[in-house]
């Protein structure tokens, strides 16, 4: 009966006609088939370096089918948050919930701007709720949050009466510096009011950051005292309460720095959303969650709508656990030269996705059900759970807190969208419970249910964890586009966020939770899951990709080739052409220069080889239990005070004594010392004709010298613009050894 009154849907989905795309990346596909069949039936030519190339070839083989895969059938939403207003009464609620971990590298003025843009949001306000973990148990994070509440009293109204698009304070007064709206002599007061307001609030942030004015420990403050980042017992203020339940009012705000100890792993990310997600289910228990890291802040104050316009459709929104949105920057510098900016992998691959079983959950920007990360099924939405679980066996699960396992039982049953209390506070004491470090022990937190534990890319294999219950996931990318972040600003951070990812990933594609046990034994759909190998194998691609980046110099060292001669060389040349005019033709057409391309490709290549390759090793330790990996927190830069976001030297590579750069550099000086090697002729003589190195080695050697081009010029550079001589050092030992050791033929390869 209700299927009829609601014929139309709240959000479409569109399939995107990329023909040129398919045909030129199955091009690309048969070259790369050609060449593997070419080595296989060549005559005479079989050594252990064209063995080596082939294997690597038969990987970049399967990698290429990968990426086929996930960009053949790219879709995108269309949502309508009209249809949305006109047939659903009330509104459902959702909890925010914004992380952050460290008041240095996160300047806590940015998580505050985070949460002002979340306060401000499109949505009657007695539906939102704002949960902020700090992982940094830092006063000056609660202080910034304490003085933000009271900013907020005036600058949502503000933002509320005149519309704005950007309501992170910084953002805006960034965008708009003057007051100039000649119509509106009202705007122009309220304005200049508004921007002395908050200058003042961030200077008082900034002179406590700056301990220019010593933030005194008492009142409201005095729980910080004797508490060490890692050694702390919980902490639950609430900041901010819509006791009245007014919809123009502003959300409730709460801040938890969650108990730590030392002798208890804390499980980085993922146990704070758990914390979060357990306080919250307490306090508000709203059906969907959203999560933003504090690097993000709203772009498109009626997201919520776009979003609830999918998870609340009434037809296909039913088995969409998260709603994924892309992940952009704002004040990115010009031309992306640390290729972090990741707009072709969003148009593309995640694109893609879209149109298989959904996009993978990128850690942040999304809007959760609670019940998909509390474990249900999707089927059970409709028919009701599958055996009722009796109160003990549900302890056992969620933990031992009656409050928590009961408004759990609302959360799984579909009660959850009228709380009974509207104060938070009332549950503060309820809420320091399931905040505690013990409060998971031998329950099913961070392995079945909310965000799983295991690796520091607790994203990917948590998002996997749903679908594989047969969840869905959809991309929402409405006008103006939902979030913006900072993306890291320097060489050094983006490759320690690579390294990060690689080596998260890596453990998730050999562990419990990788998209093929997802395939076998759960229900990921095959070219969902094979889609998702183009995440779960950055790390792997390194060793491939480092070892088919020494075959060239090997061979010109030794004088001997892994490519063909003669005609046959056009495989591969025509392989490296096509693949780099397409990708060049793939940035071109969304808008992106030509510059823009080169930047990104070269960063592929450098960051694969090095970064990557680095991750993947650790990853390798860690799963042969030797070394465990640690979450190192992307360094931020707050907002500038000049406005202007970019500083002089934004887009110059940095480098430091990271043992990436050891590689990166190994890279580069063994293939200036074959260049040199063969141009001034020192090469091995050659006994068999036709074996001898020839023009494709050469090509492959300078294409790598020009993709390795700025550790070139930091070879010479000094300071934070020159790699360490340290470095340059052991990458010298490393590049003299791997000759040496070709050279005197040790590696007997022939
Ligand atoms: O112990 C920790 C460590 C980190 N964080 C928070 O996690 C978020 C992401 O950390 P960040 O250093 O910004 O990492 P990024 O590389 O920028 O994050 C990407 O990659 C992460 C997984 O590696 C995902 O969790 C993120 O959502 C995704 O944006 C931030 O809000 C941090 O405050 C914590 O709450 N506790
Ligand atoms: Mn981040």
């Amino acid at each position: 009966m209700a299927e009829q009154r609601y014929d139309l849907p709240f959000y479409e989905k569109i399939w995107l006609k990329r023909t040129f795309q398919r045909v030129m990346d199955t091009f690309i596909l048969v070259l790369l088939l050609l060449l593997l069949s070419y080595r296989v039936f060549s005559p005479n030519s079989f050594t252990f370096t064209w063995f080596l190339a082939f294997i690597c070839e038969s990987w970049f083989t399967f990698t290429w089918i990968v990426i086929l895969n996930s960009k053949w059938s790219p879709a995108v939403i269309i949502t309508h948050p009209d249809r949305l207003l006109q047939r659903v009464p009330e509104l459902p609620r959702v909890d925010l919930f914004v992380t952050t971990a460290d008041p240095v590298l996160e300047p806590p003025i940015i998580a505050a701007n985070t949460v002002l843009s979340l306060m401000a949001l499109d949505y009657p306000a007695n539906k939102l709720a704002c949960y902020v973990s700090d992982d940094g148990c830092s006063s000056l994070t609660f202080y910034a949050l304490v003085e933000a509440s009271l900013f907020a009293k005036h600058w949502v109204p503000f933002c509320k009466k005149y519309s704005l698009q950007l309501r992170a304070p910084f953002r805006y007064f960034s965008n708009v510096t003057t007051a100039n709206s000649e119509d509106s002599p009202q705007f122009n007061q309220d304005w200049l009011r508004m921007k002395d307001m908050y200058d003042n609030f961030s200077k008082k942030i900034e002179d406590v950051t700056r301990k220019q004015i010593p933030l005194q420990l008492d009142g409201e403050f005095t729980v910080f005292s004797n508490t060490e980042q890692r050694n702390h017992p919980t902490i639950v203020k609430v900041i901010l309460e819509n006791k009245n339940d007014i919809s123009d009012g502003l959300p409730h705000l709460i801040y938890i720095s969650r108990e730590k100890r030392t002798n208890h792993s804390h499980n980085y990310k993922a146990g704070a959303m758990n914390v979060l997600t357990r306080v919250s289910g307490l306090m508000t228990n709203a059906p969907f969650m959203l999560n933003v890291d504090c690097d993000m802040v709203v772009n498109n104050p009626k997201i919520v709508l776009h979003a609830m316009c999918i998870l609340m459709d009434f037809k296909s929104g039913k088995d969409v656990a998260f709603v994924q949105c892309f992940q952009q920057f704002y004040d990115g510098i010009k031309d992306d030269p640390f290729g972090n900016q990741w707009v072709t992998a969003f148009e593309y691959i995640i694109r893609g996705m879209a149109g298989l079983q959904g996009p993978y959950y990128g850690g942040t920007n999304t809007f959760h059900r609670r019940s998909a990360i509390y474990g249900l099924y999707p089927d059970e939405i409709e028919n009701g759970r599958k055996g009722k679980l009796g109160e003990r066996i549900l302890i056992q699960q969620f933990g031992s807190s009656k409050e928590f396992v009961n408004s759990a039982t609302k959360a799984l049953d579909g009660k959850a969208y009228f709380p009974n209390d509207n104060s938070p506070s009332n549950f503060t004491e309820a809420a320091v419970q399931v905040a505690g470090c013990g409060y998971e022990y031998g329950t099913l937190w961070g392995k079945k249910i909310g965000w799983l534990y295991g690796s520091i890319s607790e994203d990917v294999p948590t998002g996997l964890n749903m679908q594989r219950r047969g969840w869905r996931s959809e991309c929402c990318t409405p006008n103006p586009i939902a979030f913006t972040g900072c993306a890291p600003g320097g060489l050094s951070s983006t490759m320690v966020q690579q390294k990060r990812w690689a080596s998260g990933i890596t453990v998730v594609f050999f562990g419990k939770h990788s998209p093929l046990m997802g395939m076998l034994f759960g229900k990921i759909q095959f070219r969902a899951g094979l889609s998702y190998f183009w995440l779960t194998n950055w790390g792997l691609r390194g060793p491939f990709e480092v070892c088919y980046a020494a075959l060239p110099a090997y061979c010109i060292v030794t004088n001997t080739n892994i490519f063909p001669k003669g005609p046959s060389l056009w495989i591969p040349i025509a392989l490296l052409v096509s693949y780099n005019v397409h990708s060049l033709f793939e940035y071109l057409i969304i808008g992106l220069s030509i510059r823009c391309w080169w930047n990104n490709q070269r960063m592929c290549i450098m960051r694969t080889t090095s970064a990557w390759f680095i991750g993947f090793w650790s990853a390798m330790l860690k799963l042969s239990g030797i070394a465990d990996t640690v979450f190192e927190i992307t360094e931020k830069e707050g907002p500038s005070s000049d406005g202007g976001g970019n500083n002089g030297d934004a887009g110059k590579f940095t480098f430091d004594k990271s043992p990436v750069f050891v590689v990166g550099t190994t890279i580069l000086l063994v293939h200036l010392m074959a260049m040199f090697i063969k141009l001034w002729g020192l090469q091995l003589q050659q006994i068999d004709s036709g074996k001898e190195c020839g023009l494709g080695e050469f090509i492959s050697s300078t294409y790598l010298l020009l993709c390795y081009w700025p550790y070139l010029k930091g070879l010479f550079a000094r300071g934070k613009y020159g790699i360490p001589l340290s470095t340059i050092c052991k990458s010298a030992l490393f590049a003299f050894l791997f000759l040496y050791f070709s050279a005197t033929n040790t590696f007997n390869f022939h």
